[in-house]
């Protein structure tokens, strides 16, 4: 563009230059635009324009030499500038008398000697916010109407410089208000993800979505302590793909990793790798993902008040993402996220205690025995009881594998309580699994759990009996009726210690002690090839056998007065003594059923009871469902019978009936659902009368 030059400055051109001036958009453009035109009138060799900034009394330099460190702004603030703010009049002198005023600021590389230096305050609103300095090389003086040209130029600059700043100030408003939107977005999203969702799985992956997408940070971890002592489950999403993130779920030993020292000193770490580094397995996979780049990491602790929860790790080639502001604004999502882990955390420990009740719930009964509390309500001091819970205490401290074998109803629930009570893993309850009264189906996931979606109907993760009994015991009630197909997962999980939920292929690592039981004869299942030998010889580990009532009449006496005891009690009755022809009555029999059915008929017998005496006669029991089973003991296979045709034979007798008194299950000795179970299996769904 042709200025016009400035020695026939006329009304037209200042219009012209200041029009051209007011086109530049930044400072340093101004001061180069300034300077031709000084230059084509020949006011002076150079031109810089100087801003001064009060709050730091640093003074921004455009001109030659455009970048001052802070040092020389705060230097040039105490020079000629100095002089100015305090007597606003044009500042004229040879280079001598500059640099005898201002030695230091004439050092700076900035003022090469000069002839003649004359600086001009720019001035808004009866401020003076910094100035133009122009300089001649030679020593040639202004002239009066060369110096009245200066100002008006310097006043033209100082509407350019107004203009400038109000623009600069609205951008640097517009993009603060457009970080803060931002910030505001990504923090709002992060919240969204860690309250709709437990499952920490998913609201990692959402998070790392959402920090990739604001921060392009291209590795984003969350580390949490695994269920292993001494080590970490990593939760990563790897952006080497931008169309297809890898997610990946690792477990690596705590030791010498990165996360450890965050772990321990709760700080913030941010470092360099390098490929030639020696690595922990994490981040050399981080290094082999983008071909041995150097990476910058970011590991930022996740803390839930003074809980340190997790360690959520950054990397990037590169350090572009962890500038302070990113690094405040992470650290805000970093506070969000220890959130979703306390509440992910707080929801599976939820959902164990909740199984636990559930198990603590069907435990409780009343106990009655002023002996050892941990064998709690086992009643009974004859021999064959007494060997039976020495061998409980031998085993309870071991974490052997028992199986527990014995006809219905003798306490083989009881036996694998005290097991487990005198254990050292007593402080975690118990869980407990009845393998006949759940469909083939459904028992695997309730054993070993499922993932979201395993299968239809899978609508949320759930966590198998395995991993709630992790640290504890697991009771396997009827384990002879476990399905042949799902034998080898239980024998896996035996010899290995880990499994895979259902619809998942990580590995679950457990600490369980398992405690199983039947009443069915495992061996001969096993020769008949309906259960695996090979998990009867894992199981078969310790066995115990609990004798029958009938081989231990001596302890009967002891159950009543037990059993009346706390049956009174419960249904708030006073009885406070038993016959002794009762006893000796009740002694005398066979009691198929063992002691629950001897539960039963005292139930029975203290609800028919009207005083303080236990009023018990044999023709009224004889009438009730107990006196039945007793009257009609247990149906016995005939010779040449097989259990399916022993099945079909007592159903046609009860008429189809399965369960209630006259019903097949009581006939045959075995509760209700574990027939109900057998038939399943055996393909009995319908019984003709
Ligand atoms: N020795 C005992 N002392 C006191 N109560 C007992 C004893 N043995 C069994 N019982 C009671 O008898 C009932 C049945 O016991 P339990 O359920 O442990 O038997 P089980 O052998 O596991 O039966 P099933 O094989 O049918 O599951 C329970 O109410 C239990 O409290």
């Amino acid at each position: 563009m042709a200025y016009t030059p400035m020695s026939d400055i006329g009304q037209q051109g200042l219009f012209d230059i200041t029009q051209t001036l007011l086109q530049q958009p930044d400072f340093s453009a101004l001061a180069d635009c300034l300077t031709r035109l000084v230059k084509q009138g020949a006011l002076a060799d150079r031109v810089n324009v100087l801003l001064y900034h009060p709050q730091h009394r640093q003074v921004s330099f455009y001109g030659r030499d455009k970048t001052l460190t802070p040092d020389q702004q705060s230097l040039l603030a105490t020079g000629p500038m100095q002089r100015i703010l305090s007597r606003p009049e044009a500042l004229i002198c040879p280079w001598r008398e500059f640099e005898a005023a201002w030695p230091q600021v004439a050092s700076l590389p900035l003022y090469t000697p000069f002839g003649r230096y004359c600086l001009l305050p720019l001035v808004s609103s009866g401020e003076i916010y910094g100035g133009c300095e122009f300089i001649r090389d030679s020593n040639k003086g202004w002239s009066e109407k060369e110096l009245e040209r200066l100002h008006t130029l310097t006043q033209v600059v100082g509407l350019c410089a107004q203009q400038i700043r109000s623009t600069q100030d609205i951008d640097h408003h517009c993009q603060v208000l457009s970080r803060e939107r931002d910030d505001f977005r990504i923090l709002v999203a992060v919240t969204n993800a860690v309250l709709s969702k437990l499952d920490l799985d998913e609201v990692m992956q959402e998070t790392a979505r959402e920090i990739h997408h604001h921060f392009a940070i291209d590795s984003i971890s969350i580390v949490v302590r695994s269920s292993r002592k001494a080590w970490l489950t990593i939760y990563s999403t790897h952006f080497v793909d931008e169309a297809s993130p890898i997610h990946d779920l690792s477990e690596v030993p705590e030791a010498g990793t990165l996360s450890e020292q965050v772990f321990a000193s709760g700080e913030m770490l941010l470092l360099n790798l390098y490929p030639q580094q020696q690595a922990a397995s994490y981040e050399r996979r981080l290094l082999e993902l983008w071909d041995n780049q150097a990476q910058t990491l970011c590991l930022m602790p996740l803390k839930f008040g003074d809980n340190m929860l997790g360690v959520m790790k950054l990397a990037q080639c590169g350090e572009r993402g962890f500038s302070a502001a990113n690094l405040e604004l992470l650290h805000q999502i970093a506070e969000r996220i220890a959130i979703a882990l306390d509440n992910a955390l707080a929801w599976q420990e939820i959902n164990r205690l909740k199984e636990s009740l559930t198990d603590k719930g069907s435990w409780a009964t009343e106990s009655i025995n002023a002996g050892n509390p941990d064998v709690g309500e086992i009643i009974g001091r004859s021999e064959v009881m007494m060997d039976v819970l020495k061998q409980v205490e031998i085993v309870a401290a071991s974490d052997s594998t028992v199986l527990i074998l014995g006809e219905t109803g003798t306490g083989k629930e009881l036996i694998a309580r005290a097991i487990h009570n005198q254990s050292q893993r007593n402080r975690r309850r118990m869980v407990k699994m009845n393998c006949a009264a759940m469909p083939a189906g459904l028992l695997e996931s309730d054993l070993f759990g499922h993932e979201r979606g395993a299968f239809t109907g899978a609508n949320t993760q759930r966590i198998g009996r395995f991993e709630l009994a992790d640290k504890s015991s697991l009771f396997l009630d009827e384990v002879g009726d476990m399905p042949l197909e799902l034998q080898p997962k239980l024998l896996r999980v035996l010899q290995e210690k880990e499994f895979e939920r259902l619809g998942s292929n990580k590995l679950q690592t457990v600490d369980v002690r398992l405690i199983a039981a039947t009443n069915r004869d495992l061996k001969q299942m096993v020769a008949d090839r309906e259960f695996r030998n090979d998990l009867y010889y894992r199981l078969n580990v310790f066995p115990i056998r609990l004798p029958p009532l009938r081989e231990r009449p001596e302890d009967i006496p002891l159950l009543v007065k037990s059993l009346t005891f706390k049956i009174a009690h419960r249904l708030n009755r006073n009885i406070d003594s038993i016959p002794a022809e009762t006893l000796s009555m009740l002694r005398r029999m066979e009691w198929p059923g063992n002691v629950r059915e001897l539960e039963n008929v005292i139930e029975r017998a203290v609800l028919m009871t009207r005083g303080n005496v236990l009023h018990l006669s044999l023709p009224e029991m004889l009438d009730t469902p107990t006196a039945k089973k007793i009257a009609a003991p247990v149906t016995e296979p005939r010779e040449g019978e097989d259990e399916y045709q022993l099945i079909m034979r007592v159903l046609r007798e009860t008429n189809g009936v399965v369960a209630g008194p006259r019903g097949a299950a009581q006939r045959l000795g075995i509760k209700r659902t574990t027939l109900l179970s057998r038939m399943k299996r055996l393909g009995i769904n319908k019984v003709e009368s």
